[in-house]
């Protein structure tokens, strides 16, 4: 069925700390969770209500995203769903679903069975019945009453109605009051609303810790990567493995710093999201790299290992030399990679072993390094 939507995303996030919607979720802004799901689900327009001026950051927080525009909001959640029917192109007889920015978890299943539910009904909303006892509170936190649940419901969004039902029920709402749904404008002009059962998945996110909670009801997919990197020894009395410096009779020769281990890492990081090579990002042609501390191949990695939403679940590295022996620095060299990873020290292990004199190793020309990572993304749906 053919329909339209507006989701609503002009509020302050007063209760989370401040503006939500542009926040990240899994890797991704908070609005573009609704406004994907309802192009997803077949909109044919949507339009979404941010802050005035905001215009700009909706576009980038949406880049990927067609088939919506942006309007600005008003002071209150009822003005910006005004703004946002106001704003709509669609005939009067549109089915329009209007959504909470703050509810990411929509799914083309919830648009469909609301739709439906317009079959015989003025307006829908999804709902779900209240499965507590209600107290209500009376002076000094005492209850006053327990109250009958039976019957009632907690209001969800999406809330749905045909587009000249919702603006013909605006048209008669009492001035100076406020509705904090949809669904009370049409049941307060007179039209029917039916309930339609909804999904606890389709929380708002209103506080910080529903942030975490949101995190965690992300579906994650597992990823590894791999790396490897040698270097020559070449003159000099220190060599950067893992981010730390050993003092040697020789030094690895590099455009940066040589640090094999860390560039095995970065490339492992890289490899896991299937992101290109450390010699991508960091070309050994740019003099910028010249002599670089390497661990700052390694957070840009992470940052982009982060932007998508990643978490590094463990890391694995071997180094393979002759000289220096490893194992006097290898808490040094865990307790280093476990920082810049922002991982516990478990999670971080550094292996070594010589080559038994055999081949460049063997020889002391060079050494190399190993590294697998596992990372987890959320998945892909
Ligand atoms: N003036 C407003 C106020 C709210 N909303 C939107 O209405 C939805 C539900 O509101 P809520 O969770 O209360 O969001 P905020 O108003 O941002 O949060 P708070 O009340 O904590 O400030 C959110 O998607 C919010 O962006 C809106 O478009 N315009
Ligand atoms: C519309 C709504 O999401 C239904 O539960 C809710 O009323 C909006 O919440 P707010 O915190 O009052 O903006």
């Amino acid at each position: 069925m053919s329909f339209s939507a507006i989701v609503v995303a002009a509020g302050s996030g007063s209760r989370a700390g401040g503006p939500k919607q542009w926040r990240a979720l899994g890797g991704r802004p908070l609005l573009a969770w609704s406004v994907g799901a309802l192009l997803d689900a077949g909109a044919d327009e949507v339009v979404v209500v941010v802050p005035g001026g905001a215009e700009d950051q909706a576009a980038e927080a949406l880049t990927g995203l067609s088939g919506w525009r942006a309007v600005a909001g008003g002071a209150t959640r009822a003005e910006s769903v005004q703004a946002g029917l106001a704003a709509l192109s669609a005939r009067d007889d549109t089915p329009v679903l209007i959504h909470d920015a703050a509810r990411p978890f929509l799914t083309a299943d919830h648009v469909a069975r609301l739709l439906d539910a317009l079959d015989g009904a003025d307006a829908a909303l999804l709902a779900l019945p209240v499965p507590d006892t209600l107290k209500r509170e009376g002076a000094d936190g005492l209850v006053a009453a327990t109250e009958p649940r039976e019957g009632l419901w907690r209001a969800q969004t999406p809330q749905a109605a045909r587009l000249k039902t919702f603006r013909d029920a605006w048209a008669v709402w009492p001035a100076g009051e406020s509705p904090t749904d949809d669904a009370a404008v049409v049941e307060r002009a007179g039209g029917t609303v039916r309930l339609v059962p909804g999904d606890p998945r389709l929380m708002k996110l209103t506080y910080p810790e529903d942030f975490a909670l949101a995190e965690q009801m992300i579906a994650r997919e597992t990823r590894i990567g791999q790396g490897y990197d040698v270097h020559r020894w070449g003159p000099g009395d220190t060599a950067w493995l893992c981010g730390v410096a050993i003092p040697h009779d020789h030094a690895l020769v590099g455009h940066s710093d040589a640090d094999a281990g860390l560039h095995a890492l970065t490339d492992a990081i890289l490899g896991a999201m299937g992101d290109g090579d450390i010699g991508d990002h960091f070309p050994p042609s740019d003099p910028r790299w010249k002599g670089a501390a390497s661990d700052q191949f390694l957070i840009h990695a992470l940052e982009r290992m982060r932007a998508r939403g990643g978490r590094i679940v463990n890391v694995d590295v071997t180094l393979i030399c002759e000289q220096p022996k490893i194992k006097p620095h290898r808490l040094a060299m865990r307790e280093r990679l476990a920082a810049l990873l922002d991982v516990p020290l478990d999670a971080v292990s550094v292996k070594a072993t010589t080559s038994e004199g055999l081949g460049f190793t063997g020889r002391q020309e060079g050494l190399a390094a190993q590294a697998v990572v596992s990372i987890t993304l959320p998945a892909r749906t």
